[in-house]
């Protein structure tokens, strides 16, 4: 299977807190039907993980969210380039750039991106995007 980023139906921008990155390869995993026919971009630590659990998926590694990834996703959104974000945020722990997730959460609501900071929202989207596909 090709993984290269051009001949992807959809564009998914896929984020974890580190108390959350487990749930997300894991959730990853369970939807690897929808996820081989997208081009992914995650923050660095996150795309790594990601590219070590699952090698043929598409994933473009941006940087580490705190040195600038939400940022970068957040462009990607302003420049209409993602279809969904789904970003499994920590709720319980402080953050350093606290101030660029809002910053990244806000902009998905700002252009109205289909957007999920957790499993349950996340199937609802994952499920959208597989009936589109069909
Ligand atoms: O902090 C993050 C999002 O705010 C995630 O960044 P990493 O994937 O680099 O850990």
């Amino acid at each position: 299977m090709s993984n290269s980023s051009s001949d992807k139906i959809y564009r998914v921008a896929l984020v974890a807190h580190d108390a959350q990155k487990s749930r997300l390869v894991d959730w990853v995993g369970e939807n690897q039907d929808v996820f081989a026919k997208a081009a992914i971009f995650s923050t660095g630590t996150t795309g790594g993980l990601l590219l070590t659990s699952y090698p043929d998926l598409a994933v473009t590694p941006l940087k580490s969210g705190p040195l600038g990834g939400d940022q970068q996703i957040g462009a990607l959104i302003c420049e209409e380039k993602l279809d969904a974000l789904i970003f499994f945020t920590d709720p319980l722990s402080p953050m350093p750039h606290d101030v660029d997730v809002k910053a990244l959460t806000r902009l998905a609501t700002v252009y109205d991106l289909p957007s999920a900071c957790s499993p349950s929202t996340a199937n609802l989207i994952v499920r959208a995007m597989r009936d589109a596909s069909l």
